[in-house]
């Protein structure tokens, strides 16, 4: 039997890119480990064989064959598994689908990890595989969101589905000011960054009005591709990279540690 070192937990953010592995001690999450579907069982009993972690926490949005895997590798180390699923309301958070199951646990989660920072109304754009908006008011209910294919999901369409726009002229989403391009790759470029800008501007108008109120909406950011953002919406918003597995920690946190 393992001996216990304190009381880790391993939080597992699973999407439809990646999985991000974090530590969870006291309060403090570290990034342990990316992972693709196919290495996170192998990736994570590696972690587990490394240390004796108290409990496992995963929250997923990928096919359930993933989750599978992934139980079937950590069987063996016979630690706590807790799979996460979206509830109607938790820890003062309501969610405003009426299948409140359908939502999917990265949003609720994300949303969970702005409510413990932020009291009053807020939003989380999530830049992952698909973009979503979320908007929290402030009595901590969800009034809704947005799904919207993510930058690498519009690139690949874009190229998939023309002829004469190939593979070198993928998107750059770095760059400040937004221009209209004279070549095919400056075009794409300027064109998917556009439609991230007016994501943007759209969430925070679209959140404004339904809140109907003067005060500035608070705006988190987070996803893989959110640090690649333009200068001019990075400096308007919070970027918290970590929001999904903040949420996550929450519910970590919540549980009596169990010893193994
Ligand atoms: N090491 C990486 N591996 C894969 N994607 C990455 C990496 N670093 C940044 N990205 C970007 O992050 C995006 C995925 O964001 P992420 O939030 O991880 O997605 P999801 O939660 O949907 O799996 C990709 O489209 C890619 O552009
Ligand atoms: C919208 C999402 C695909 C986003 O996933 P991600 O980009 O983080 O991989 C995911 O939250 C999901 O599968 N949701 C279920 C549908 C819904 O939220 O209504
Ligand atoms: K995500």
């Amino acid at each position: 039997m393992a001996t216990q070192r304190g009381n880790v937990k391993l939080l597992i953010d699973i999407g439809n890119t990646r999985a991000k592995l974090y530590g969870l001690e006291g309060g403090a999450l570290t990034l342990l480990k990316t992972s693709s579907h196919q290495q996170l069982p192998v990736d994570t009993e590696s972690l587990l064989a490394c240390r004796a972690y108290s409990q496992i926490w995963v929250a997923s949005v990928a096919q359930s064959a993933v989750i599978a895997k992934l139980s079937e590798a950590v069987a063996p180390f016979a630690v706590n598994f807790n799979l996460v699923k979206t509830p109607r309301s938790a820890y003062g958070l309501i969610n405003a689908y009426a299948k409140y199951e359908s939502l999917g646990i990265d949003r609720w989660l994300a949303m969970l990890g702005g409510r413990q920072q932020c009291k009053r109304p807020f939003i989380v754009i999530d830049f992952g595989t698909a973009i979503t908006v979320d908007l929290v008011d402030e009595f901590g209910q969800h009034k809704g969101g947005w799904i919207a294919p993510g930058y690498r999901a519009m690139t690949n369409v874009l190229l998939s589905d023309t002829s004469q726009v190939t593979a070198d002229q993928a998107a750059v989403l770095s760059g400040s000011r937004l221009t209209f391009g004279v070549s095919t790759e400056q075009c794409v470029s300027e064109g998917i960054r556009s439609a991230l800008i007016g994501y943007y501007q759209q969430a925070v108008t679209t959140a404004q009005t339904s809140l109907g109120s003067k005060i500035p909406v608070r705006v988190f950011l987070t996803g893989g591709d959110a640090a690649q953002l333009p200068a001019q919406i990075l400096k308007q918003a919070q970027l918290s990279p970590e929001l999904v597995l903040e949420g996550l920690a929450v519910y970590a946190n919540a549980e009596k540690s169990s010893d193994y």
